[in-house]
């Protein structure tokens, strides 16, 4: 299966309603510090908003919750590996996007056949504090060379314009997040982003 080249995250399946019906065919639901049984019934919704658009929801962090809710895709950090029944979501059969910044978190990432990888962050990001420093587009290069036909997703500081240049140094997908949700006009930014990457 080839995966949507355009890859918005967001916090809300708010997002998702507004968004989808604009052509979005994949998104990830990231919540953070938010009660469970509010996350869950996001999820819930968020698949269901998926479904009827014909888009592939990849949730990120809760496993549990994406497997009970009949989820296909799960996001993982290398922390959340550590705390995550590998087994259990192979089971359910949902696919595994796992994130990487360094050479031993790729390898370690390689060894879960993961249906893509991520590399971050690319550039600066202002969503969240991170010990990593940008990558740069090389990275991308060299990171295609070892996964192969595996997916490479760039992430991190993403926006229309850099999107070329990410997919010429060897990204399959860009993920962005505030490009976007901090958009005066998100709506006219997912149209560029379509655009930009069909
Ligand atoms: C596509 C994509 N890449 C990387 C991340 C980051 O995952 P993680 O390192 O677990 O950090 P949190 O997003 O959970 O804060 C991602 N979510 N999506
Ligand atoms: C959630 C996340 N993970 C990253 C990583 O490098 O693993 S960078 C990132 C934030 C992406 O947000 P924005 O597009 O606003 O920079
Ligand atoms: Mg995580």
């Amino acid at each position: 299966m080839t995966l949507p080249r355009f890859y918005p995250i967001f916090d809300d399946f708010r997002w998702l309603e507004r968004l989808l019906p604009l052509g979005v065919k994949l998104v990830q639901l990231r919540i953070k510090d938010t009660p469970e049984d509010i996350v869950r019934a996001a999820v819930i919704k968020a698949q269901a908003l998926c479904r009827a658009q014909g888009a592939i929801l990849v949730v990120n962090d809760y496993w549990q919750i994406a497997i009970d809710a009949g989820c296909d895709w799960i996001h993982l950090g290398q922390e959340d590996l550590d705390d995550s029944d590998i087994a259990a979501i192979r089971r359910a059969g949902l696919k595994l996007g796992l994130s990487t910044h360094d050479r031993a978190e790729l390898d370690r990432a390689l060894s879960f056949d993961p249906g893509y990888v991520a590399l971050g962050p690319v550039y600066p990001t202002i969503l969240k504090k991170m010990k990593w420093q940008e990558q740069g587009l090389e990275k991308l290069t060299e990171w295609k060379a070892v996964i192969g036909d595996i997916p490479l997703v760039a992430i991190g500081g993403m926006s229309v314009e850099r999107a070329a240049g990410a997919f010429e140094a060897g990204a399959d997908i860009v993920a962005a997040v505030t490009d976007i949700t901090l958009n005066d006009d998100p709506e006219g930014r997912v149209r560029q982003w379509l655009g930009a990457t069909a």
